[in-house]
């Protein structure tokens, strides 16, 4: 594939693949049967900790290993194994986030490909979380190890979704578009994130437009180009829920674009917030909750009413208070 492209080649590649039975197996279009199968569109962030692990999952790992990065790996991959378990039943997907695993080398990607592999086994809809982007024959690369989309034996980490940062242009984001389709993958690209500094670049004006709303123009097109039998492309948005009037703003951008918004439960933002991610049958948006669901048991209410071992029963419960609490203030209620 060249370099260097237009946007009107990303163009005339998305009507030429437009017509691509492989959008049979459009992204959205699972999600979104996953969502109405649950019935929530609660997302579980799965992101392992060491130092917060149950103590019996760590002294498993360290009697069956030597090193750090293999005790680790192997404590990260026991624990999202039993997180997938009691959640799979209860949310339509998860989002392991690769970083954690990444920072131990060779045994880490190991657990993470594992871990993507379980979940995909267990019926969720797999977003692997590794804010990719570089430039197209780079990106393709990545996209290829990444999204395998309806066919698991396609990529190695068989993600069905792939975070992806779209800094180097919208070119960029054309071999993870192709990749997406071709496979019935998808990917989030970063619109408005979460963290406090989300305005340094994102709220800088050009000609009247933020940098995030002219990011959020692409990805609308993106999406709309990929749509499947449903509103919704198979390119979607991460928009942070701790800035509630932007996501609002964001939703009627993108109407073709599904919504990952993360920054639920542990960075503050509670269920008001992202009401406005929703269309009014409660689709369109997957509201993610990491920490407060991995770790619930380090936390009231779960902390007192469950002992340190009873941890399991502390996730299970936090995700069936999460999905209450989405059903009850937003328009994903519509869903039950
Ligand atoms: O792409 C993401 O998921 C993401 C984007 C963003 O703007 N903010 C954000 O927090 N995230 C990820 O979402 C997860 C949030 O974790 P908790 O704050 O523990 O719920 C982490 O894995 C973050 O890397």
């Amino acid at each position: 594939m060249k370099e260097n492209h237009e946007p009107s080649d990303v163009e005339d590649y998305l009507t030429c693949i437009s017509e691509s039975s492989y959008l049979m197996h459009n992204f959205s279009d699972r999600l979104n049967a996953a969502i109405r199968s649950k019935k929530t569109p609660a997302l579980v962030g799965l992101d392992p900790r060491f130092d917060w692990l149950p103590a019996e999952i760590v002294s498993a790992a360290e009697a069956k290993h030597s090193s750090k990065a293999d005790i680790v790996a192997a404590a990260f991959e026991e624990f999202c194994f039993r997180m997938i378990d009691v959640v799979a039943p209860l949310v339509p997907a998860v989002k392991p986030q690769a970083a954690f695993f990444e920072e131990w080398g060779p045994a880490g990607c190991a657990a993470l490909q594992r871990v993507i592999k379980k979940a995909r086994e267990a019926g969720l809809v797999v977003i692997c979380d590794a804010k990719r982007g570089d430039i197209g024959s780079t990106a393709e690369a990545y996209a290829r190890g990444y999204l395998a989309g309806a066919d698991p034996e396609s990529a190695i980490w068989a993600a069905d979704c792939l975070t992806v940062n779209p800094y180097l242009g919208s070119d960029t984001l054309e071999p993870f578009v192709k990749v997406a389709v071709e496979r019935g993958a998808g990917i989030y690209v970063l619109v408005r994130t979460s963290n406090p500094g989300a305005g340094t670049f994102q709220d800088r004006q050009t000609d009247g437009h933020t940098l995030y709303e002219c990011v959020a123009a692409v990805v609308n097109d993106l999406a709309l180009n990929t749509t499947g039998e449903g509103n919704y492309g198979a390119i979607g948005a991460v928009v942070g829920a701790t800035y509630p009037e932007e996501l609002s703003q964001l939703r009627a951008l993108m109407p073709h674009a599904p919504l990952l918004v993360p920054g639920y439960g542990s960075q503050g933002a509670g269920a008001g917030d992202v009401a406005g991610a929703f269309d009014t049958e409660g689709l369109g948006a997957i509201i993610n909750s990491s920490r407060g669901i991995n770790f619930a048991i380090r936390k009231a209410p779960y902390s007192e009413k469950y002992a340190p071992e009873e941890w399991e029963q502390a996730v299970e419960a936090a995700t069936h208070d999460m999905i209450a609490d989405l059903a009850e203030h937003t328009p994903a209620g519509n869903l039950q």
